[in-house]
């Protein structure tokens, strides 16, 4: 078995427990795709006790999407609690680039050193200072443009950067890889990047000594449901539902047989 159908299988086995601060119009998204995966969502960002339920947890995913200053406290907190164990995290920094506040808070998230980073392409392509084209959560560039950048912000801070849109892109600054399938429909259906980020928790909980691989198995595990659902959907609406039902049928085989990842 590959590495990447080695690791679905691993995850769903562990049913890892994902803490996930993501903001009001994913949490229910989320927590739908990471059970239909197979992992095991909590949604805790309260300051008082988002830093002990990071002790628990086999990951924590951190998302500026709805952004307040009570949930900034909430997510330092729970990262300090995931440091402190070693536990893999991963930052989504929605729309980062839009105004000073979320600016502000995500380049001092980014100072707390995530295992992985998550962005569409205009996020990622953002932290080199370019304008871009994105319009607030949704991306305006392409991957490719953002892939430079992905390099070297994996380099200097020693993390893993998966840049998402058409073709997705995952690089730790030594290893990089794409990979090909979804569908056009997925930025129509809303919070499915954000779900994606939780799902890349549920990964490197269930392989935190390698999050490159975890992260290249849950965006083709992803691509693939995807594609599959592509197929059979009709439009936003049924395919919502239909990746739900996807993500919880795709076997490893299915994975292994059916993932399309190359090697820049
Ligand atoms: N045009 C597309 N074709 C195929 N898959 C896509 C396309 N655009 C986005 N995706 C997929 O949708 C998911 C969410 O990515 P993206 O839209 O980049 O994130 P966000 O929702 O944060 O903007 C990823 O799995 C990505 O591969
Ligand atoms: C619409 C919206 N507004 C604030 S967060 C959010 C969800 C964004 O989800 P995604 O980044 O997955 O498109
Ligand atoms: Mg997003």
């Amino acid at each position: 078995m590959t590495d990447t159908a080695t690791i679905l299988k691993e995850m769903r086995e562990k049913a890892p427990l994902v803490q996930c601060i993501t903001n009001y119009v994913a949490m229910n998204v989320a927590a739908n795709v990471l059970l239909s995966a197979g992992a095991s969502p909590a949604m805790v960002h309260c300051e008082e006790e988002a830093g002990e339920f990071a002790g628990l947890a086999s990951a924590l995913t951190v998302n500026i999407g709805t952004l307040s200053p009570l949930w900034i406290g909430g997510m330092k907190a729970a990262i300090d609690g995931a440091t402190a164990k070693g536990t893999p995290w991963v930052f989504d920094p929605v729309a980062h680039f839009a105004t000073d506040f979320r600016r502000n808070a995500a380049r001092e998230l980014l100072e707390r050193g995530p295992t992985i980073l998550r962005g569409n392409a205009s996020e990622i392509l953002a932290f080199s200072g370019a304008t871009g084209g994105g319009k607030g959560v949704d991306a305006g560039d392409s991957v490719e443009a953002a892939e430079e950048t992905a390099r070297r912000l994996a380099s200097e801070r020693t993390m893993v950067v998966a840049v998402t849109g058409e073709n997705d892109f995952v690089t730790d600054g030594t290893r990089s890889a794409r990979i090909h399938g979804g569908s056009p429909i997925m930025p129509k259906v809303t919070a499915l990047g954000c779900a994606l980020t939780c799902l890349v928790g549920a990964f490197a909980g269930a392989r935190p000594d390698d999050p490159f691989s975890a992260t290249v198995a849950a965006l083709s595990f992803y691509a693939v449901a995807g594609s599959h659902a592509h197929d059979i959907a009709e439009g936003p609406g049924t395919f919502a539902v239909h990746f739900l039902d996807q993500l919880a049928s795709l076997t490893p085989a299915e994975l292994e047989a059916e993932a399309r990842i190359t090697l820049p």
